[in-house]
């Protein structure tokens, strides 16, 4: 097996604030391989974010070890491994949906000709070929997210962090886009780290679901998915999904009464 994208070992996070510290997460030792889908799911405020921002070097722990790509989250960050998409899809009002996708790239540094290809790409991936020369509020929120996915596509790093990117669109959109994102995934091979509220969502999309417990934020369950690569939405009424998302709760569960 090649080595993990992610190894995180017994990482532990406190914030300190101007009315004491606030432990944010305690002891979370997690490998994730290259091209899996991973969500994180929780109550509010056990740390998914904060988890998101250390792999991206945002943050720094104040316990354990945290390696991205084998080396440190800061070197990770500077050798632009990964693509960050939050909930809101952020897109300057005054720039066209090719300017937003190519404004890292312009920030990077990389020569007009091939910024001009690459946003081309990453909006064909996410099927928004016919839509470049549009502003963003030409565009329906779904398709606002899917620009920022082409943003985040852009610079073709090999991980992708999604902080709960359709956690503001409604369910039939949202159902849609799961569909697309997993075809996406399938196409790009990339390494998902996606955090989400949903347990559908997050049995739907991924290989590895990481449960956590309330503040400080702990893993509760690691569950690794036996549902098909192949994932038509339908399948959220197998006996299999069902099965699966059963264990979420109980995982959630278990970390409020560990409280
Ligand atoms: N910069 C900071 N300074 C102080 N406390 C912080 C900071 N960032 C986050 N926290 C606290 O750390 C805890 C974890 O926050 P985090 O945003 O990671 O949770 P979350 O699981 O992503 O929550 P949600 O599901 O609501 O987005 C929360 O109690 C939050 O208030």
């Amino acid at each position: 097996m090649s080595a993990p994208v992610v190894r995180a070992e017994g990482l532990d996070l406190t914030f300190a604030t101007g009315d004491g510290s606030v432990h944010a997460l305690s002891d979370v030792s997690l490998d994730i391989g290259r091209g899996e889908f991973v969500s994180f799911i929780g109550p509010s405020g056990c740390g998914k974010t904060t988890f998101l921002r250390c792999v991206a070097g945002l943050e720094t722990p104040t316990g354990g070890t945290l390696e991205v790509n084998g080396m440190s989250p800061d070197a990770a960050r500077q050798a632009r491994a990964y693509g960050y998409v939050f909930q809101a899809a952020g897109l300057y009002p005054w720039r066209t949906i090719a300017g937003n996708v190519a404004l890292p790239l312009e920030i990077m540094g990389f020569a007009k000709a091939d910024r001009r290809q690459r946003v081309e790409e990453a909006l064909a991936l996410v099927d928004l070929g016919g839509f470049a020369g549009k502003f963003p509020w030409q565009l329906s929120g779904g398709m606002q997210q899917r620009a920022s996915i082409a943003r985040a596509l852009a610079f073709d790093a090999d991980i992708l962090l999604m902080d709960e990117p359709f956690g503001a669109l409604d369910e039939i959109v949202r159902d849609r886009l799961n569909e697309e994102l997993l075809a996406l995934w399938a196409r790009t091979g990339k390494t998902m780290l996606f955090v989400t509220h949903s347990i559908p969502e997050a049995v739907y999309l991924s290989t590895k679901i990481v449960v956590m417990s309330p503040r400080p934020g702990r893993i509760s369950d690691v569950i690794e998915s036996p549902l098909p690569a192949e994932r038509p939405l339908d399948i959220r009424d197998s006996a299999e999904f069902i099965a699966v998302a059963h264990r979420v709760r109980e995982g959630l569960r278990a970390g409020m009464e560990a409280l």
